[in-house]
């Protein structure tokens, strides 16, 4: 295989990276790429390295990982991975070859022997056996990192952005199989970087690179559902004197939310087991209050149009710091949404523990109120009820006054349900806490704000929406 260190190579990159919906630094110029480890997996037909990337940008420096492939002439199959012919040569295609089943089973094969290659280390779980005669094919959803389907079997995320030390999603998944716990898929297998893993690391810690999890093959994402029901909500018609209530639609969700919510409840005690709950000093409340302030001064600064409703947000920021108490604190799942949790056929599992993009490595693993996970979801069921009203632009006053009541009802029927079955399978009822779950909720409308407008900015109204409906 050529070389693959050299400064065509990074230019090459540079080029690419900002195109990749993983890649974290959009809109901010690349100053500088190295390549900080290149790991030669398959020398050849195709040839296969690891690298990781680090990617200066300002002040800042991210770690990113590329199974880089290269073949001359680049088959029509591994087109959807393309990233350019290797400067000075005429039919040598680079290529990510997360796309090109050759080069990902070859992960495979080395989690199921458990193998060390150069500072890669290839684990398989205990009591687990891989099987490694799978063809693994890039998953379609919206997601931050790139995820290889092998058959029926199972998932394997390939951590894009590095964080440095165990990444939580590992550590979680393993920690709840371990327990047996019902609402998480089981884990199969690891790659990680070894601590000091090459020159440009910012850090001595390692980082987990890939996690393989079992597929849940019968598993709908709750996010497809919630939108399939307000679809069905949306377009029923009703009766002339009608009470407008969701539960007479067809696609009512408020069953499978009560029951999302009694899985979260399951998951967050499971937590608590494994990694234990810590009572805050009586400041705790106010230190999180004063997280969410700066949080909405920054978010201020990017987005001008977040700063009309700013005032009644730090008001029940204030109103939250004020409350007394030592509130018990644990791990939680720290990004809760409904695309992070599927329907299966024996109920609702929990997807991806990393905690928010946007968050440092050790505020995506701290201890924090459960009912941050509550407000996440509340959250979620106000997106999946109004993101189609942008849709319905055209539409008269009339319509779009009975559509927003449509949204309306439909969110308010699921978060109850939701917050029904978390408290009644033991969650911290949210109904009795309502000036926590609207701090939070405030507080990650402000997230996705900024979210919105930096990853998809045709989105940035539904967030913006909704503090209009929460800051009243
Ligand atoms: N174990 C699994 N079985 C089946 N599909 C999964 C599984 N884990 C994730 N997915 C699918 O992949 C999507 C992205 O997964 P997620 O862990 O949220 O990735 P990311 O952290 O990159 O955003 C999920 O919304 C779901 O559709
Ligand atoms: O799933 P990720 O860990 O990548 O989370 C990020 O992206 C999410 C969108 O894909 C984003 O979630 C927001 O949009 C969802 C609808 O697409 C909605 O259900 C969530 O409530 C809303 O927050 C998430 O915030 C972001 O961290």
């Amino acid at each position: 295989m050529e070389p693959v260190t050299g400064q065509p190579v990074t230019d090459l990159l540079a080029g690419w990276l900002p195109r990749q919906r993983w890649f974290a630094g959009k809109g901010r110029e690349i100053d500088e790429i190295s390549i900080a480890t290149a790991t030669e997996l398959r020398p050849s037909d195709p040839a296969v390295h690891h690298l990781v990337l680090a990617v200066r940008q300002g002040e800042t420096l991210d770690r990113y990982q590329l199974l880089l492939g290269m073949w001359d002439g680049l088959p029509e199959r591994l087109r959807p991975g393309e990233i350019g012919l290797l400067p000075g040569t005429s039919r040598t295609w680079l290529y990510d070859a997360a796309h090109d089943p050759q080069a990902t089973r070859i992960l495979l094969e080395h989690m199921a022997q458990g193998t060390v290659v150069g500072p890669l280390e290839f684990h398989q779980a205990p009591g687990m056996e891989i099987d490694t005669g799978l063809d693994g094919v890039v998953g379609t959803a919206e997601q931050s990192n790139t995820s290889v389907i092998f058959g029926d079997s199972y998932i394997c995320k390939l951590f894009r952005r590095l964080s440095p030390g165990v990444n939580p999603d590992l550590e979680v998944n393993l920690a709840l199989t371990n327990l047996g716990c019902a609402h998480v898929p089981a884990v199969y297998g690891w790659v990680e970087l070894e601590p000091s893993g090459g020159p440009g690391l910012a850090d001595d810690e390692g980082a987990t690179l890939a996690l393989l999890s079992e597929f849940l093959r019968t598993g709908t994402d709750g996010w497809q559902l919630a939108i399939t029901s307000v679809r069905d909500w949306f377009a029923r018609s009703l009766p002339p004197g009608t009470e407008p209530d969701p539960a007479i639609a067809g696609g009512d969700f408020a069953s499978e939310s009560e029951r999302l919510g009694a899985a979260t409840a399951a998951v967050h005690r499971d937590l608590a087991a494994a990694f234990g709950v810590t009572a805050q000093p009586v400041t705790a409340i106010s230190a999180a209050a004063e997280g969410m302030r700066e949080q909405l001064a920054e978010a201020c600064r990017d987005v001008p149009e977040l700063v009309p409703y700013a005032k009644a947000i730090r008001a029940a920021f204030d109103e939250f710091a004020g409350l007394a108490g030592s509130p018990p604190f644990q791990r939680i799942h720290g990004d809760f949404h409904l695309g992070q949790a599927m329907r299966t056929d024996s109920g609702w599992v929990l997807l991806d523990f990393e905690g928010e993009p946007a968050r440092s490595p050790g505020e995506r693993r701290a201890v924090s109120h459960p009912l941050r996970d509550v407000a996440g979801m509340l959250r979620s069921f106000e997106y999946a009820a109004r993101f189609l009203l942008a849709d319905e632009e055209g539409t008269s006053a009339e319509g779009a006054r009975e559509l927003e009541m449509r949204a309306h009802t439909w969110a308010k029927r699921n978060r109850s349900a939701f917050c029904r079955g978390y408290a009644a399978a033991g969650g911290v009822d949210p109904a009795a806490n309502s000036i926590i779950v609207r701090a939070f909720e405030l507080d990650k409308a402000v997230y996705e704000v900024r979210y919105e407008a930096r990853n998809r900015p045709s989105w940035l109204h539904v967030p913006l929406r909704s503090l209009a409906h929460l800051s009243d």
